[in-house]
């Protein structure tokens, strides 16, 4: 249990320890085998089986933010999953599928297996396997919504999005991004076309790789700053400067399933010690 709400926590070959609620199938916790913490959870996250859990790695499915009728972000990380125990060696599944629950929001019959593995020490993967279950076709919008622990915000960059295209939902202004070393301090709200080559989140402790897989064309890069973080209820006034989102998604163009057919959607993070000092 995790503040009262059901957990499993994973112990990979490798030293590394995973934390995941079963509500939400949400990811709160990966220590790598020195400890060190990869993730950032709210210290004031709601832990009531029904809101989403505010860090770690929610899941927004079957939409992203508000761009449809559904609650934001979708419902499936408000609910309960079930833990299907560990699927390969170092690799462990759960899964939600639809229910009353489910087709109280949306009709459609489906299936959703996270599988989280170690294949390395200080390496993650977080897939997400989107099925049709069903006898019709539909299409989802979708994101890993990666909360990534940084020490301090202030000495922090992301790199590797020089050239891809930007809709900054801040200033609702399109753009392609000119800086090799993004930095943080305001509200960032932006989603990205995905580039090819992994991101990198630098810090004085060392690098992270960011790797997604094609079927998530955008990356969605988000900090609340302290004006919208002293707004939410779920956060220490503070919690802005110690985490930042990079999250897989697929929300430009939805994703079309036909009757039988699924999809993978991934994030694989990939903890290194830093080559160069902070841009
Ligand atoms: O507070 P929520 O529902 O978890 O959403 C957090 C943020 O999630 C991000 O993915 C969105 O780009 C933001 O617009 C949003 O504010």
């Amino acid at each position: 249990m995790v503040r009262g709400q059901p957990a499993v926590e994973l112990s990979a070959r490798t030293g590394d320890r995973l934390v995941v609620a079963l509500h939400g199938g949400h990811l709160l916790s990966w220590q790598d085998a020195d400890g060190t913490e990869r993730l950032y959870l709210s210290p004031t996250a709601l832990f009531d089986g029904r809101s989403a859990i505010r860090g770690g790695v929610p899941i927004c499915f079957p939409q992203f933010n508000q761009r449809g009728p559904l609650p934001k972000h979708g419902f499936a990380r408000n609910l309960p999953w079930t833990f299907a125990g560990e699927t390969a060696p170092d690799a462990w599944t759960l899964r939600l599928t639809d229910s009353d629950a489910t087709r109280a929001f949306w009709p459609e019959r489906f299936g959703l297996d996270l599988t989280l593995s170690v294949p390395r020490a200080g390496v993650l993967r977080i897939a997400l396997q989107v099925a049709n279950t069903g006898v019709a076709p539909w299409s989802f919008t979708a994101a890993l919504h990666t909360y990534l622990r940084v020490d301090e915000l202030a000495d922090a960059r992301l790199l590797g999005l020089q050239g891809a295209p930007c809709w900054d939902a801040v200033r609702d202004a399109r753009a392609t991004e000119t800086r090799d070393a993004v930095g943080f301090g305001e509200e960032f709200d932006s989603v990205y076309g995905a580039p090819a080559q992994p991101l990198v989140l630098r810090q004085p402790r060392g690098d992270l790789h960011i790797a997604s897989s094609p079927d998530c064309p955008q990356t969605v890069v988000w900090n609340p700053g302290p004006a919208l973080c002293a707004r939410l209820a779920d956060m220490p006034a503070d919690g802005w400067r110690h985490m930042l989102c990079v999250e897989a998604a697929a929300i430009d163009a939805p994703i079309e399933l036909a009757p039988g057919a699924a999809t993978l959607l991934w994030q694989q993070l990939d903890a290194r010690p830093s080559s160069s000092p902070t841009a």
